[in-house]
């Protein structure tokens, strides 16, 4: 399909788009609205992304050079929850010396191009702030804990008899609420995301219609796998980091040198060889 908006013609020619929460209506937003905000949440998990988000980071990257503006949220108080989505099994809880170190993150991902730089936001004060019965009454009341229940991220682990915390299960009403949060403070429209943050964003979505705010919208981008079904990036020896001091350049190259065959085509109209190279470095 057509857009009229050049920016998801750009990104569909790439392979780039999985779902969209309404493709028509942003489209008409896009195209009629230069100054549409869009975010993307990284929680502090480790000191480096890894190449798992190249193509979420990419995104970001072309919706900058169309002219739209950003927001790259470090999700300093997420990440003393701990993101369900995606994981089979319970993760121990990140203790608050890494997360502050990992906050650091911000080394990796600078897109200041002196004209349109991204604002980094840091969300661990608001929601350090934040007040038990408040919140619940002002945003835990809008949430279901039967579609709560339904959703990927949770019924990953019930499926599987795995713990899910109820530290975890409360993951999806932070994020929620940063998506509203962003639109009242930056008018921030748009969410991006990995495939697996579909029902966090969608949360987000929901939660912003019972606020009144105008339309929301997200986007997630595919999990890049390798002909085996595996996730990319993984090695046996460790994750491909985007920090240059965290794997070698040479490493870092030598990866996609060795990835199979059957995985080149799919790998370069995601990844355009121009975009391998780490983002600073
Ligand atoms: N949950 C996201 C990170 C994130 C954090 C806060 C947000 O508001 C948005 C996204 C992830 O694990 O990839």
């Amino acid at each position: 399909m057509k857009h009229k908006s050049e920016f998801l013609n750009f990104i569909q020619e790439r392979g780039h788009p999985y779902q969209c929460t309404d493709a028509e209506g942003l489209d008409r937003v896009l195209s009629q609205n230069n100054h549409i905000t869009a975010y993307i949440g990284f929680d502090c998990t480790a000191p480096s992304l890894n190449i798992g988000s190249l193509i979420q980071i990419m995104m970001l990257r072309h919706l900058q050079k169309f002219g739209y503006k950003l927001i790259v949220l470090l999700g300093g108080g997420t990440t003393k929850i701990g993101d369900p989505s995606g994981k089979d099994k319970a993760r121990s809880v990140l203790p608050m010396e890494n997360i502050n170190q990992n906050i650091s993150l911000e080394k990796v991902i600078s897109f200041n191009d002196g004209k349109t730089g991204a604002i980094v936001e840091n969300k661990a004060d608001w929601l350090d702030s934040i007040k038990y019965i408040d919140f619940l009454r002002n945003v835990g009341v809008h949430f279901s804990v039967n579609r709560m229940l339904s959703l990927d991220s949770v019924k990953i682990r019930l499926d599987r008899e795995q713990n899910l915390s109820f530290l975890e299960f409360n993951y999806m009403l932070l994020q929620a609420y940063d998506f509203v949060d962003l639109n009242k403070k930056h008018g921030c429209r748009l969410q991006i995301g990995g495939s697996d943050q579909w029902g966090n964003i969608v949360n987000g979505i929901e939660l912003g219609k019972k606020f009144n705010l105008p339309e929301l919208f997200g986007l997630t981008t595919p999990l890049l796998l390798n002909a085996k079904g595996k996730k990319m990036g993984k090695t046996e020896n460790g994750a491909i980091w985007l920090d240059g001091s965290m794997l070698k350049p040479l490493d870092y190259t030598q990866y996609f040198r060795n990835v199979h065959d059957q995985d080149v085509g799919r790998f370069v109209r995601h990844l355009p060889i121009c975009q391998l190279m780490r983002l600073k470095n």
